[in-house]
């Protein structure tokens, strides 16, 4: 007998569950074989191994007399129990990708179409998958495997959710192809009295084939009416048949005994026909096949036009806010002013010229000096507020009201005076001529605070000085910075951290945005449906990474626009150089995101995911605070991860300009370029040893 399937002692286990239990099953060439059993003992799981989805822990597996190692691709036209379909397609898409996937010609797809149409009863008007009605679904998912003409149809509960009148055609039309075109059938389905019209039924239990004949003859055998009947007689048989073994352990049944005689009938794969029909696609890289799934990609990209916009302007919504708020410097801090040599009414109307007056050559009086300090404190980080006592500001501060207060002495005036005129020789100068008190519980208001009012202190000092026509000189630190490289001495914070913010964003970005789009299509079945279709990893794989490198382009775009022009930041090197950086960065987060993909089965383990990757990587890259803060044995492994030495390498191009060849820029892209190659074997080689 000319097998197209056979199946040999199969066995097969999901961890300690043993699905399948030396399952032996043959069907001819040209047969409807229908594979019934109750939901759970196996039919799918045995399915997805002649398919080569799943592979098997023992025994063998022939389809066309070879033993297939991997998906069947073209020869087989599989329909999976979900609907399997991309959701933002037409009728006319789904049929016209999967005859693409299978290289079918575009005339023959546009009569293949009619046809199915026809027969199917398929919506004519360009209607969405996700538009159709569960039976509709069905039904076009069912003409997707029909659209190549496989010599091979593998169909899970195809007449689910269809009316009698139309599984009815159905089941004429698989005759019609079995009898006219030899087309093998294997079809498992609920409703187990319409597969009395099949040539050869197996009816399964428990992960075990119990028996496989031909429908009418097995009604004769077992004098039922209906199948329903011969089903429930030979699992009773099957289950006293376990407790007889059990209980006396037999090594055999005469039930099983008979099982087996019909099985041993038919002939071993070395007496099928071998074949030139080898059902392996082995080829790795196919141009139609790639083509299909990126024309797959962007036709729903395009169907989505609102929805895909969100992910491509978010980065730059994310960044612009980012540096409206954060990183500048604060302004109008509660600060208190506890004059004691005058009032404030008084300072208001006091001239600030008249506090020093140079009398004779060296002499010096000086006058009010506090109202000209506190004058020197009206700057932007400080909100005056005055007090009339120290005790009212230590009560405000310590209440949270004021960040901090200065006292002044009440005789300000005169002991500068005694400093500054009478120098050295002066013996009774007090330590407390301004003091300052500060709330350090917010280190970076309170640390400004500091470095601010020694600041203006110092040029008060000098101007001093220069009234009383001393050196000014004199009143200033001997210590003197030069100059200041790549930046100046009033730079905010915020330039410090975009470099890190737009890496961290692109990256996360693409993470995101890969996670979700690969396991929408993981769930929904597509991916399973083409691999089985014959497409291989490395199609897959590239298919989406040019895909998503089209949106990390814009991205990198936007970002730049927003930093550069929008915001006005300035930048020292090329801009070409800081687009590749970025846009590097984000493809190493598409990678990421990819193999998180591959190795999750729902969006939950792919969101603990990228959450357990997100706060380690961005607290050591070096972006919110200096990477020479880091312990040094965990800076060395932080400068092995994605987003340190590119975070750094970036921040250099902008900030001093360097080029490609410089070390620091060739560390950053260098990594990247690491982290994406090693990502991509590893995804490819994860789906290749899944499939
Ligand atoms: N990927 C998997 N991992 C673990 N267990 C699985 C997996 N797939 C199936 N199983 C288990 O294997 C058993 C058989 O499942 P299978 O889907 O093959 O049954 P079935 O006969 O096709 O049922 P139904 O008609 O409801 O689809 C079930 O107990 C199921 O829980």
């Amino acid at each position: 007998m000319d097998l197209a399937i056979q199946v040999k002692d199969v066995e097969k286990s999901y961890g300690c569950n043993q699905v399948l239990k030396k399952i032996r099953l043959n069907v001819p060439r040209g047969c409807i074989y229908g594979l019934l059993g109750s939901s759970g003992c196996g039919k799918t799981t045995l399915l997805s191994c002649i398919i080569g989805r799943n592979k098997v822990d023992n025994g063998d597996i022939y389809v066309f007399g070879r033993n297939p190692d991997g998906p069947l691709g073209s020869r087989v036209g599989y329909m999976p129990q979900e609907i399997s379909l991309v959701r933002e397609f037409t009728v006319k898409d789904s049929i016209y990708f999967f005859g693409r996937l299978y290289n079918v010609d575009e005339d023959t797809l546009q009569q293949r179409y009619h046809e199915l149409v026809e027969l199917l009863e398929l919506p004519k008007d360009n209607k969405y998958i996700k538009d159709c009605s569960g039976g509709t679904q069905r039904r076009v998912s069912f003409a997707v495997t029909l659209v190549h003409k496989p010599k091979l149809l593998i169909l899970d509960e195809p007449t689910v959710g269809t009316d009698s009148i139309l599984r009815d055609r159905i089941w004429k039309y698989l005759l019609k192809l079995s009898q006219e075109d030899n087309v093998t059938v294997i079809i498992t389905t609920h409703y187990i009295e319409e597969t009395r019209q099949a040539n050869k039924i197996g009816l399964m239990r428990d992960g075990t084939l119990l028996i496989e004949e031909n429908p009418e003859k097995l009604l004769t055998t077992y004098k039922c009416g209906s199948l329903e009947e011969t089903y429930l007689i030979l699992s009773q048989r099957q289950e006293n048949k376990q407790q007889i073994l059990d209980t006396y352990d037999s090594p055999t049944s005469p039930e099983i005994v008979e099982t087996n005689e019909i099985l041993q009938t038919n002939p071993t794969p070395e007496n099928s026909s071998p074949h030139e029909e080898t059902v392996t696609e082995k080829r790795i890289f196919a141009k139609f096949r790639f083509k299909a799934l990126l024309d797959k990609n962007f036709k729903i990209l395009r169907r989505n036009r609102l929805a895909s916009l969100f992910p491509v302007l978010l980065p730059g919504l994310q960044v612009f806010f980012f540096l409206i708020a954060v990183g500048k410097d604060p302004t109008n801090v509660p600060f208190g002013i506890v004059n004691e040599e005058r009032t404030p009414d008084f300072c208001k109307h006091f001239s600030l010229n008249e506090s020093v007056k140079r009398v004779g050559n060296w002499d010096c009086h000086i006058d009010s000096v506090s109202c000209r300090f506190v004058d020197f404190l009206n700057i932007p980080l400080i909100e005056e507020k005055f007090y009339d006592s120290s005790s009212e500001a230590m009560d405000d501060l310590e209440k949270g009201k004021i960040n901090g207060f200065v006292r002044l002495h009440r005789n300000l005036s005169g002991l500068m005076e005694s400093r500054i005129v009478e120098g050295l020789d002066t013996d009774d100068l007090p330590d407390e001529e301004i003091q300052v008190f500060l709330d350090m519980s917010s280190l970076f208001v309170g640390g400004m605070l500091k470095s601010k009012i020694a600041e203006r202190y110092e040029q008060f000092h000098e101007e001093i000085y220069k009234d009383c026509g001393y050196f000014p000189e004199i009143a200033k630190l001997p210590l003197k910075v030069e100059e200041y490289f790549y930046g100046d001495k009033d730079e905010e914070f915020i330039i410090f951290m975009t470099p890190g913010i737009v890496t961290t964003m692109i990256y996360f970005m693409g993470v995101i945005m890969t996670c979700t789009i690969i396991l929408d299509e993981k769930i929904e079945g597509i991916w399973e449906r083409s691999i089985v279709a014959g497409v291989t990893s490395l199609e897959l794989s590239l298919s989406h990474l040019v895909f998503q490198t089209t949106f990390m382009v814009l991205m990198a775009l936007e970002l730049m626009a927003i930093v550069f022009f929008c915001f006005q930041q300035p930048y020292n090197g090329s801009l070409w150089l800081i687009f590749g950086i970025i846009y590097l960065q984000g493809l190493a987060g598409v990678v990421l995101g990819f193999g998180i993909s591959v190795v999750s089965n729902n969006h939950v383990t792919a969101n603990v995911i990228v959450s357990g990757i997100f706060n380690p990587l961005v607290l050591v890259s070096g972006m919110m605070w200096p990477a020479e803060a880091i312990n040094k044995y965990l800076l060395m492994f932080a400068k092995c991860l994605p987003l340190n030495l590119p975070t750094t390498a970036l921040r250099y191009i902008i900030k001093k300009g360097l080029s490609f060849s410089d070390t620091d820029v060739l560390a950053g892209f260098g990594m990247l370029g690491i982290w994406i190659l090693i990502l991509a074997a590893l995804s490819i080689s994860y789906i290749k040893w899944k499939r």
